[in-house]
């Protein structure tokens, strides 16, 4: 393998309580808001195609136009503990706020830079009552920071000429004195999700985005750093030129989501979705197909079932609100969680072949598994495929102490369970206790072929 001075430091999966915690969340919350809430993605009684967030490269938007749009932000419904509340009851145990997005306004005042809060007519701090909204309601905070800032005059994408170089300096300094910045006035902060560092420029910088890691982690020792900040030596990101994975965990499944554990490499992974096809800011016109809370309770079990966290955007408005379908589809998750959560929060992947009736995750404190079903065949028995001799204990439905389901052994390490008649209303979780130890040597000898 190559010599890298600035690529993974780290093999394998970070042991430390931190990441732990991490990795035993399941449920996060995304939130993206910023300017770009005031157009909701129209702007002269057109409608923007693309996202909403990214509504400034479209040209049907007049940069002049949106780079004066902070002097309107002033969402005076903005309620950082409502908000919090909300996270609450969906069940979400870590929120990222996005403190400064790709157009570069900064929801925080910096010292570093005018355009920020404190020249909007609403003037204060948005980051800080919400790291403490979240923190009062036992929810982790974590920050998003764009790299790639539209509104710095020293950004460079690519670093052609000495001029690009001297001025990607300034940029570079100024992007260390924010990331500073954030983790100096909000401490409680669990980690950073740095976007918007594709760019061939950022893609020169290893040694600079090494420093500035470790300097980062002096400050707030533990902070947790996706895959998605650092270049390596040679300008390979999340994965470095040893295809060692490069930062806590793999930042890649932007909305969509691993298929089988191998797709994941055995790492750390969080899943970032939207609620409708492609929108992170506020539209005001969603387009196509938006997901209902069946089909994000999926991708949540999913993700828990091959290691992974699931995290759900919302898009609050220009005035701070969030929009009915977002608040409808919170509640719904909430409710699901509030009956199930034992079979997603400290769960994770165990390798049982997976069936088409859904997806299992085992606990790891109570070494239980959980059968999340979702799909009730048409005979509605369940099979279950274990991966070596275990003595199953007891099978029972989690939210019905009354149902215990008796397995039938149809072949080595294979059983059945026989579901009720009734229709399944919600994805079920069937919770199986097994003895860990190996089981006698019971079950049928394969057949000679
Ligand atoms: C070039 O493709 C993209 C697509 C989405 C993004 C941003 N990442 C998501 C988490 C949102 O912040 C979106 O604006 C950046 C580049």
């Amino acid at each position: 393998s190559l010599a890298l001075a600035h690529g993974a430091h780290r093999l394998g999966k970070r042991t430390d309580p931190m990441m732990e915690r991490w990795r035993n969340y399941g449920l996060g919350q995304f939130i993206h808001w910023g300017v770009y809430a005031i157009p909701g993605g129209q702007w002269n009684g057109a409608s923007y195609g693309g996202a909403a967030e990214w509504i400034r490269s479209w040209k049907g938007m007049p940069k002049e136009a949106y780079d004066n749009l902070y002097k309107e932000f002033d969402p005076e419904n903005y309620d950082p503990s409502a908000l919090a509340k909300q996270a609450k009851e969906m069940g979400a145990k870590y929120m990222i706020i996005t403190t400064k997005h790709h157009d570069g306004f900064c929801l925080w005042p910096s010292e570093y830079t005018d355009y920020d809060v404190t020249n909007t007519p609403y003037g204060k701090d948005i980051i800080g009552p919400l790291v403490e909204a979240y923190d009062a309601e036992g929810i982790d905070v974590y920050l998003y920071f764009s790299v790639m800032d539209w509104n710095h005059p020293g950004y460079r994408s690519v670093l052609a000429t000495e001029e690009d170089r001297s001025a990607y300096e300034s940029f570079k300094e100024f992007t260390r004195n924010q990331l500073l910045e954030l983790l100096e006035r909000y401490p409680t902060t669990k980690g950073l999700w740095f976007d918007g560092t594709w760019d061939e420029a950022w893609k020169e910088q290893a040694e600079f985005a090494d420093n500035l890691a470790t300097e980062m982690r002096k400050k707030i020792p533990g902070l947790i750093i996706g895959s998605r900040f650092r270049p390596d030596d040679y300008g390979n990101r999340h994965f470095d030129s040893n295809g060692d994975l490069m930062g806590d965990y793999e930042q890649g499944w932007e909305r969509k989501l691993p298929e089988t554990y191998e797709d994941t490499n055995g790492n750390d992974w969080d899943c970032v979705m939207t609620i409708p096809e492609n929108q992170w800011g506020y539209h005001s016109d969603w387009r196509g197909h938006v997901k209902t809370s069946y089909e994000l309770i999926e991708m949540l079990v999913k993700s828990v079932s091959l290691d992974g966290n699931f995290v759900l955007n919302f898009g609050p408005d220009a005035k701070g609100d969030i929009r009915m379908e977002e608040k409808k589809l919170a509640t719904e998750i909430g409710q699901w969680m509030s009956k199930n959560k034992s079979a997603i929060y400290n769960c994770g992947h165990i390798d049982w072949e997976k069936q088409d009736w859904g997806y299992y995750t085992q606990n790891r404190v109570t070494g239980e598994v959980n059968m999340v079903v979702f799909n009730k065949p048409i005979n509605s028995v369940l099979r279950i495929k274990t991966s070596s001799k275990i003595s199953l204990q007891k099978i029972y439905d989690l939210n019905d102490a009354t149902k215990i389901y008796d397995p039938e052994e149809i072949s080595q390490d294979e059983y059945i369970i026989q579901l009720g008649d009734e229709e399944l209303a919600e994805p079920k979780v069937i919770v199986i206790k097994y003895d860990h130890s190996k089981g006698e040597t019971k079950g049928y000898e394969k057949a000679k072929t």
